[in-house]
């Protein structure tokens, strides 16, 4: 099959719809708070007026098959880039790239019309698109993670900005050809990667919003969401594996855990919505007492379990201390607690017998006063 220009750009304008398509769809049916979908599923729209105008050449005014082609092709890339700032919780970029487009549309204009060169169109084409292709790709190295998606993306940018290069140096040498339809080796080239960049920055698009929403479905399933904290099942896995861990390593854990006192009283003094601002305190200011390796979950109510992996019984207990200290600093939701805390006994120990021995303490604790701690 011979593969000219012609029939690559109908390809790229058929992929366009195609994934114009999926994320218009994703963009509708996605939560609101996955930003940036709606500019990520208009570029392919513009991707794919471009490439229909790309393709109407010889049939339509140059105003639309050089002009707005051109423009259409930059203001896609120039959305899709809106899209990922947005995406990484970024805003800005229109008024740079709104520039730009004008600008390439006048120099478009005048290299059409006034003194019409393809090669320097090619040229200020290119190395516009390489700008725009280079802010975009170092703008997820600094900002994005190191997920698959993202890496996809930031490929896929630098191959295409490779491309562009090579396409500017060919007009230097003077082998930039006389037009794009011409059947070439190197415009079929060109417009194959373009095909395949069209292609595989709309499927990096499609693959950041679903891993994204897939993180976001994992947070809900393991998290309170009144406290951001582990939930009871999320603390209590990764309990037993600290267990399993601590037979395997000899190292164990202890366990806390802990109760707000009179809390029933704050609820009827001050209201729920206060209670509940009291635990949402009470949460943060306990992490910020804790390492990052520890965990903080929500065991039920106003009762909370805290896991400090390979920790002994005088650690565990200055934890405690630290935990009391932090909640009587003066801050106008600080709350009293009680907590019960024990620490891995050797091999035969188990999570229920743990778990057994903390409630007994916070017990003592409640029954000595409460506003302590007792070990089990
Ligand atoms: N605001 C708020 N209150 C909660 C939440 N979950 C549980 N509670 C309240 O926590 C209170 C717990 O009361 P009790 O079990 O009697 O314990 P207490 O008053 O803290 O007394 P001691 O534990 O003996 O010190 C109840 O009034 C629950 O309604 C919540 O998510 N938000």
């Amino acid at each position: 099959m011979q593969l000219d220009p012609r029939s690559l750009i109908a390809m790229a304008g058929f992929m366009s719809a195609m994934m114009a398509v999926v994320l218009l769809f994703m963009r509708r049916n996605y939560p609101p708070n996955i930003r940036g979908l709606d500019y990520w599923a208009a570029a392919p729209v513009l991707w794919l007026v471009s490439a229909v105008l790309f393709g109407s050449r010889g049939e339509l005014p140059q105003s639309l098959t050089v002009v707005l082609a051109n423009q259409a092709l930059l203001l896609g890339a120039a959305v899709y880039y809106i899209g990922s700032r947005r995406f990484l919780g970024h805003g800005g970029g229109w008024a740079l790239w709104g520039s730009v487009a004008v600008a390439s549309t006048l120099v478009h204009i005048w290299l059409t019309y006034v003194t019409p060169s393809y090669a320097l169109r090619v040229a200020i084409f290119s190395l516009l698109m390489t700008v725009l292709y280079g802010a975009h790709l170092r703008f997820l190295l600094r900002h994005g993670d190191k997920g698959f998606p993202i890496r996809l993306v930031q490929v896929v940018l630098a191959l295409h900005i490779l491309v562009l290069l090579t396409r500017f140096a060919s007009v230097l040498v003077g082998r930039a050809g006389s037009d794009i339809m011409e059947p070439s080796p190197f415009q079929t080239a060109y417009v194959g990667a373009y095909v395949l960049t069209v292609l595989m920055l709309s499927i990096g698009a499609i693959l950041l919003a679903t891993d994204r929403v897939r993180t976001e479905l994992e947070h809900l399933a393991t998290h309170d969401s009144l406290t951001q904290t582990l939930n009871r099942r999320a603390v209590m896995q990764l309990c037993q594996e600290e267990l399993d861990r601590a037979r395997r390593y000899g190292h164990g854990p202890s366990i806390m855990m802990l109760d707000l006192d009179n809390f029933k009283a704050v609820n009827d003094t001050h209201g729920h919505q206060h209670g509940d601002a009291v635990l949402v305190h009470f949460a943060a200011c306990t992490k910020s007492a804790l390492r990052s390796e520890d965990r903080l979950g929500r065991y039920g109510g106003e009762e909370f379990l805290v896991l400090l992996p390979d920790t002994d019984a005088p650690a565990a207990h200055h934890v405690a201390q630290r935990i009391h200290a932090l909640l009587q600093a003066g801050h106008p939701l600080d709350c009293q607690l009680s907590i019960g805390v024990t620490s891995w006994q050797g091999q035969t120990d188990t999570l229920d017998a743990m778990l057994a021995r903390a409630d007994a303490a916070l017990y003592q604790a409640k029954k000595r006063g409460r506003n302590q701690t007792c070990a089990g």
